[in-house]
């Protein structure tokens, strides 16, 4: 249990209308809470979809946590028919970390965590080889081998959700070379983020580095989603791109690709551990 820090997040969504602003305001203020920063996104001028992010302090969070959930449930879930959630910073997300053979968004996303610069509790490795079992023994994160078997992918799964189920808020795929049945993805229940090594929607599926040279390309990319059972098709939370030229070879691609996987991939971990991503259908706000 983390003490709490009195530095939280309200996170509000649904059909937008005038006065859930002031709604918002009123209620944090009325406990005592100080504003530090609001960011809202309105879909129209009317009538559209409102997503707002709300960072407050409040000393007495903990205290007054249940007396501003009821106000909360009573004016923006009743009155408004919003989404609302409430999150206390002092509590980091808890992620588990899914790799395959390549190594450099998981050390990536190890290094940046034992840095500081990412706040979440990384609570697993998971992995479907042994090869980077080094990786995270080097950073004291307890690392679960479990092999995908040819025809034997859906045991594999349900070990895989064994050790998660209650132990984790978000799962990210650092190059995890593993397609996800969507009975895993429900099974589940939290978000998954992956990194695809292309600047979606171009080169879905496998191989974008041989296609991006053999398309001739002047730049290559990386794409964060959260990922849905249709292949490279979830929901995008961030991206980048790096130059390339007609005298880079493919091994070339892949080598300038990787430091924009890593660099993409970190962004999308940060942005969801300070609850910075709405979803919004098939898109996504990122404040
Ligand atoms: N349900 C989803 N699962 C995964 C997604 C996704 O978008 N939806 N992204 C992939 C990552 N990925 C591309 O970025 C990818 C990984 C693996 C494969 C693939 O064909 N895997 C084969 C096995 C390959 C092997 O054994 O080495 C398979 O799963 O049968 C394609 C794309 C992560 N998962």
């Amino acid at each position: 249990m983390h003490p709490t820090t009195g530095k939280g997040r309200l996170l509000v969504s649904g059909k937008d209308g005038p006065g859930i602003v002031a709604v918002v305001s009123g209620i944090l203020t009325g406990h005592g809470a100080n504003i530090v920063s609001l960011d809202q996104h309105s879909t129209d001028h009317e009538g559209g979809r409102f997503f707002q992010r709300a960072v407050f302090h409040l000393d007495e969070l903990a205290a007054r946590r249940d007396a501003l959930e009821v106000d909360l449930h009573r004016e923006l879930g009743e009155r408004f028919g919003l989404r609302w959630s409430l999150v206390d910073t002092a509590t980091p997300k808890r992620v588990a970390l899914f790799a395959s053979k390549l190594d450099h968004c998981l050390l990536d996303l190890l290094w940046r965590h034992r840095r500081g610069e990412l706040p979440m509790d990384i609570a697993h490795v998971v992995s479907n080889h042994t090869d980077l079992a080094w990786v995270s023994e080097r950073f004291d994160v307890p690392f679960t081998h479990i092999p995908v078997e040819k025809g034997r992918k859906q045991e594999a799964e349900a070990a895989q959700l064994d050790l998660l189920k209650g132990t984790v808020d978000v799962v990210v795929l650092a190059r995890y070379m593993q397609i996800l049945s969507g009975d895993f993805l429900a099974a589940a229940g939290v978000p998954v983020i992956n990194i695809h090594h292309s600047f979606l929607p171009a080169f879905v599926g496998a191989a974008p580095y041989r296609k991006a040279k053999e398309r001739g390309v002047k730049l290559v990319g990386a794409t964060a989603h959260f990922v849905t059972e249709d292949l490279d098709e979830g929901p995008i939370i961030e991206q980048d791109v790096v130059r390339v030229s007609h005298t880079d070879s493919t091994e070339d691609l892949v080598r300038r690709g990787a430091d924009v996987e890593r660099l993409v991939l970190a962004r999308a971990v940060q942005a969801f551990c300070e609850d910075r991503i709405m979803r919004d259908g098939t898109t996504t706000v990122v404040f």
